[in-house]
C-alpha cells in the first residue's frame, strides 16, 4: 500500500470470468480471494467491465436543506423491462423508447455483475455449495444528478453515510466526487476509470457477513463547475426478507455482532428522527445490535 491514498483502492478485473463457464477453476477462486479481501479490508472496490453509457436524468428524490445539490430517480426492480416502461410512461407520457432500452440494458448489465460478485463472495466464504444466494433480492436502480457547486467551490453532494440496501453498484459521468471513509478515518477521493464500476458494501451484507464485510462510510463532494450524474444498481432485500449473519461465520473467533432483524423494519428505523442525529454505520448496531 503505497502513501498515495488513491493506492488504496482494491481494482479487481472481472473481464476474464463468468460463474457459467470459470466456477471451480483456480483463476476463478483467486478472484474469490479477491473479492473477499476488498470487501473485509475496504468494503468496496473498483471492478473494470465495458463501460456502457447510462442516461440518468429527472429527479424524485432533493432539493433537501442540507444536501441542495442533490437530485435522485428510483426505478424499482428495474431488471424487470415492464417496470422501466411504466417509468417511461410516467416521466415521458409520449414514450421514450430509447430511454427505457438503454435502462434495461444496462440494467441487465449491472444484475451480472452484482450475481457474479454475490457468487464470488459465497464461494470466497466455501457456501457456495450449500447455498445458491444471499438473500433475495430485486433491483432498484438509481439515477442521481449533483448540480456543480456555486463557484465551484468544495461542497457536500450527499452526506456521509453507509447503504442500507445490500450492496451498491455504482458508476457515473467522468465528473468525480466519491469519496470513501477508510477504516483509519481518512477520506480517500475515489477517481474511478471509465470502464469500471464501484462495488460498495451495505449494511445488511455487513450484517449477513457478521460483520467480516465492511459497508464503508462514503460520501459524495462536488467541487468545480460540472454537474454530476451517477447510475446505481442496489440489489434490495425482498420486502419481508430477515437479515441474519449466515451460521458458518459464526464461531468463537468471530462471535454474532447483531441479532436478525426485519429487513424493512431496518429501513423505517433508518429513516427515523431517531436515527438522523446517529452516524449512519452505527444505525444497524442501535437497531439490532444487542450482543
Ligand atoms: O453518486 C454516487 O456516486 C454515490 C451515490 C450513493 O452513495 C447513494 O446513492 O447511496
Ligand atoms: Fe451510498
Amino acid at each position: 500500500m503505497g502513501s498515495d491514498p488513491s493506492s488504496q483502492i482494491p481494482v479487481i478485473n472481472f473481464s476474464l470470468v463468468s460463474p457459467e463457464l470459470d466456477r471451480g477453476t483456480k483463476e476463478w477462486h483467486l478472484l474469490c480471494e479477491k473479492v473477499r479481501e476488498a470487501c473485509e479490508s475496504y468494503g468496496y472496490f473498483e471492478t473494470k467491465k465495458k463501460n456502457v453509457n447510462p442516461n440518468p436524468f429527472y429527479a424524485y428524490a432533493g432539493q433537501y436543506a442540507t444536501a441542495s445539490l442533490y437530485e435522485s430517480l428510483g426505478i424499482e426492480d428495474a431488471s424487470d423491462p415492464d417496470s422501466v416502461r411504466r417509468f417511461e410512461e410516467l416521466m415521458w407520457p409520449q414514450g421514450n423508447d430509447f430511454f427505457s432500452k438503454t435502462i434495461s440494458s444496462i440494467t441487465q448489465q449491472m444484475d451480472e455483475l452484482n450475481r457474479t460478485t454475490r457468487t464470488l463472495i459465497l464461494d470466497a466464504y466455501g457456501l457456495g455449495e450449500t447455498l445458491n444466494s444471499i438473500m433475495p433480492c430485486t433491483t432498484l436502480l438509481r439515477l442521481t444528478k449533483y448540480k456543480a457547486s456555486p463557484n465551484g467551490e468544495y461542497m457536500e453532494g450527499i452526506t456521509a453515510h453507509t447503504d442500507k440496501l445490500l450492496s451498491a453498484l455504482l458508476c457515473a459521468n467522468q465528473v468525480f466526487g466519491l469519496e470513501v471513509e477508510a477504516k483509519d478515518g481518512q477520506w480517500i477521493k475515489l477517481f474511478p476509470s471509465p470502464n469500471s464500476f464501484i462495488y460498495m458494501v451495505g449494511d445488511p451484507l455487513m450484517a449477513w457477513s457478521n460483520g467480516r464485510m465492511h459497508a464503508a462510510n462514503h460520501r459524495v463532494m462536488m467541487e468545480g463547475y460540472e454537474d454530476r450524474y451517477s447510475l446505481g444498481a442496489f440489489p434490495a432485500p425482498m420486502e419481508g426478507t430477515t437479515i441474519k449473519p449466515i451460521k458458518e461465520l459464526v464461531d468463537e473467533e468471530h462471535p454474532q455482532i447483531l441479532e436478525e432483524f426485519d429487513y424493512m423494519e431496518f429501513i423505517r428505523f433508518s429513516l427515523s428522527k431517531e436515527s438522523l442525529t446517529m452516524d449512519s454505520a452505527g444505525q444497524a448496531f442501535a437497531f439490532a445490535g444487542n450482543y
